[in-house]
This record gives C-alpha cells, sequence and structure tokens, in this order.
C-alpha cells in the first residue's frame, strides 16, 4: 500500500544532519566544512552585466498571457510574474516573518527541529545530505498547518507568526492553481483532461529559506543546484539577488534579477512528467554575498499526495510514448531522497529519442556529491 500523505515522503530514507548545526551568523571565517570546490565553477556564470538574455517577466493581465507562458516554460522552464494580486504588504509580511524566526537563538530554533524522517520544521535543506560540504543556509519548511512548531518557538507569542503563513498559504494556493491552469492550458490541457485539479485539490510545503551574510562568498554555496519535486513553486525572493537558473541548452548559470513585487515561478519535475518532457524542470541555485543576509520564500506546489501523475494522455501518441511511469507525489519526493538528481531518470520509462543525454539529467556536473548513493538506479551515464 502507498503511503498517502506528504508527510510520509521521507520514512524510507531518514537523515540526521542535527549534529552538523552552526550558528552561521556569527562566524567570522569559512570553516573547511562550507569551503566548496568544484561546484561552484561546474559550468561558467554570466555575469549581471553581460546576460545577453534575461529570465521573462510576464505580466498576467496580458491578454496572451497563456502563450507567454507556454513559450518560457518549454524555452526556459522559468519565468517571473507581475499582476499577481499578492498584495506587497503579505510578501513584507511573511519575510518579516521568516526574519523573526531565524533571528531567534539556535537553541530555540532546534525546539522545532525537523525529525530525521519528517518534511516539516527548522534544518539544513532536505539535499545536504547528498554532498560533502555544507551550504550557508538554513531552513524551515511548513506542510499543513504551521500551529504546533510555531507553539515550540514561541510558547505564548504564536499567534502572529500563524496568522501570518495562514493568510499566506491560502493566497499561494489560490495563485497556484490559476498558475496551473494558465501553463497546462498552454499545452491545450483543459478542465476535462485533469480529474484531480480542482480548487480544493493541491498539496503544498512552504519553505522559509535563510542566507547569512558570508565572509567568504565565492567559496560558499546557499542552496545547492537542483530542480524542484513540485509540479510548480511560486518564489518570493525580496529584493537581494542570488537565485541563478541553468538556462536550458546554454549550460550558463544565469541570475534572476530581483524586480520589485514579482514572483518566480519554477517548472518543477512533475510538470515535466505531466507534460511528457515538453516542459524542462528548471536547475536552479542560491549563491550568497558578503554584506547582506537573504531571505526567500518558496511554495512549493503539487497535486493531492495520493493522485497517480503521468504524462497526460493527449500528449501522447504513436510517436510521442509516455516517457515517464505514473507516480504520487509522495512517492516522487521518496525517490528524490533515495535518489537526488537522477530521480528524474529513475522513473523514466524509455530513453530520449534523439539519443544519448536526457535534458533534465544534470547528474554529470555534480562533482562534490556523496558517491555510492545511487545503487541500483540504472542511469543513462551508465
Ligand atoms: C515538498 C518538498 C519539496 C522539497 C522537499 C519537500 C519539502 C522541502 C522542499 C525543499 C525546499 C528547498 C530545496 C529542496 C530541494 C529541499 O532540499 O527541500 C526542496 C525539496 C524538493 O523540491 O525536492
Ligand atoms: O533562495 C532561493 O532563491 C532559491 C530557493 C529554492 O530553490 C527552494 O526553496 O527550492
Ligand atoms: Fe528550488
Amino acid at each position: 500500500m502507498p503511503s498517502r500523505k506528504l508527510s510520509d515522503a521521507f520514512t524510507s530514507h531518514p537523515v540526521n544532519l542535527h549534529h552538523k548545526f552552526l550558528d552561521l551568523y556569527s562566524i567570522k571565517e569559512l570553516p573547511e566544512t562550507h569551503a566548496w570546490t568544484s561546484q561552484l565553477d561546474d559550468y561558467p556564470f554570466s555575469g549581471d552585466t553581460c546576460n545577453t538574455e534575461n529570465v521573462p517577466i510576464i505580466d498576467l493581465n496580458n491578454e496572451n498571457a497563456t502563450e507567454l507562458i507556454g513559450h518560457a516554460c518549454k524555452t526556459w522552464g522559468v519565468f517571473q510574474i507581475i499582476n499577481h494580486n499578492i498584495t506587497k504588504n503579505l510578501l513584507d509580511e511573511v519575510e518579516l516573518a521568516g526574519k523573526g524566526l531565524f533571528s531567534l537563538p539556535m537553541q530555540q530554533k532546534l525546539r522545532a527541529a525537523r525529525q530525521p524522517d519528517g518534511v516539516s520544521g527548522y534544518g539544513v535543506a532536505r539535499i545536504s545530505s547528498f554532498f560533502t560540504k555544507l551550504m550557508w543556509s538554513e531552513g524551515f519548511t511548513i506542510t499543513g498547518s504551521p500551529l504546533e512548531h510555531a507553539r515550540q518557538l514561541w510558547p505564548n507569542d504564536y499567534h502572529k507568526f500563524c496568522d501570518t503563513i495562514e493568510e499566506y498559504q491560502k493566497s499561494m494556493k489560490t495563485l497556484a492553481g490559476r498558475l496551473m491552469w494558465l501553463m497546462l492550458g498552454s499545452l491545450g490541457i483543459t478542465n476535462d483532461d485533469v480529474k484531480w485539479a480542482t480548487p480544493e485539490g493541491g498539496c503544498a510545503a512552504l519553505q522559509l529559506n535563510s542566507y547569512p551574510a558570508c565572509p567568504d562568498p565565492g567559496r560558499a554555496m546557499g542552496l545547492a543546484a537542483h530542480t524542484d519535486s513540485t509540479i510548480l513553486t511560486i518564489l518570493h525572493q525580496s529584493n537581494i539577488s542570488g537565485l541563478q537558473v541553468l538556462r536550458e541548452g546554454t549550460n550558463r548559470w544565469i541570475t534572476v534579477p530581483p524586480h520589485p513585487g514579482a514572483l518566480v515561478i519554477h517548472v518543477g519535475d512533475l510538470l515535466h512528467i505531466l507534460s511528457n518532457g515538453l516542459y524542462p524542470s528548471v536547475l536552479h541555485r542560491a549563491v550568497v554575498n558578503r554584506t547582506r543576509h537573504r531571505l526567500s520564500v518558496a511554495y512549493l506546489y503539487g497535486p493531492p499526495s495520493s493522485v497517480k501523475i503521468s504524462p497526460l494522455p493527449k500528449l501522447v501518441d504513436h510517436y510521442h510514448p509516455p516517457l515517464y511511469r505514473p507516480i504520487t507525489w509522495t512517492e516522487y519526493l521518496g525517490t528524490k531522497a533515495k535518489h537526488f538528481d537522477k530521480a528524474l531518470t529513475s522513473v523514466r520509462l524509455c530513453a530520449p529519442r534523439n539519443g544519448f543525454v536526457d535534458t533534465n539529467d544534470h547528474s554529470s556536473m555534480h562533482a562534490n556529491l556523496v558517491l555510492g548513493d545511487n545503487k541500483g538506479v540504472k542511469s543513462i551515464h551508465d
């Protein structure tokens, strides 16, 4: 019987990283444990001034929004949106809530520590277990109600945090549903094609990321390169840059410049599967800087946790066989916890038609990965 709740995703792949906690806010010199070597230069970086192309910014009020979104999904796997109806006030409030949380003393934050086999709570990024070096960041993950963890953090004073988070979750759910239909609509998919995609449907995790100012940003990694295990992700990166994306085909890291009021939308692995490979999930990472503390808030949106996701029948025919086997969100998160960057390849049914490389398999670049963890996966690089 496959597990049905998102919170069951990691029960077969617990990670225990608590011993690795350091208070990054007070360190004056980059420790060896956090000094990355090869990984930072895996692909060249297009400096901010010489970006030949920018991640598209799409006005949701534009009458051609669907087409513009479709083009951005196909060519970038990422875009920014404006006129999304999320108020500046709410974006500021959620940022403040995050700042309040991360500025607590370490001992207090650890009261809400994520369990080794759990999804929610305070801790390092889940993908940290795949790397030999530690990331220059800390995170707080919320699935469902924030109440239990908020009470551990502020026993007498948790209401404000909970109110803000709940309001943010509600607004994000509406926006994510709308965006999903725009993205699917751009593929010719309608309500009749996806029965589970009701306004009540959909499951999500909210991730607060904190990147303290870093004494040696050139050798540190905020959040290592990954794709999101979602249908789509809505990212609020406030006004400090740090997010970089790998443009399909160019093999260069491109900075996503903060645009006042804009939200960044990532195509996730599950949309890659639904679209039968037409929309690539975008590889991205966060870098850090010397002087400023950066905060980001990601709304990781997926289907109801027990629904099987597979290439949409409308996009499959004799010439376009289904590329992926059906999988629930919970199962996919478990697969990601085991195989990380080979997760998509591990659910793939047949090799890419044009031959050799799966556009979404970036595993060959991960020189700092912990090796030996992927036994049993048939990689196309094998
Ligand atoms: C619903 C999700 C999606 C998760 C796992 C789980 C809860 C936390 C999410 C993140 C957030 C930070 C990056 C990431 C790569 C990570 O380490 O934790 C994400 C991961 C994924 O997209 O795979
Ligand atoms: O901080 C950022 O800009 C990226 C965060 C991210 O990729 C995530 O939370 O999945
Ligand atoms: Fe991400």
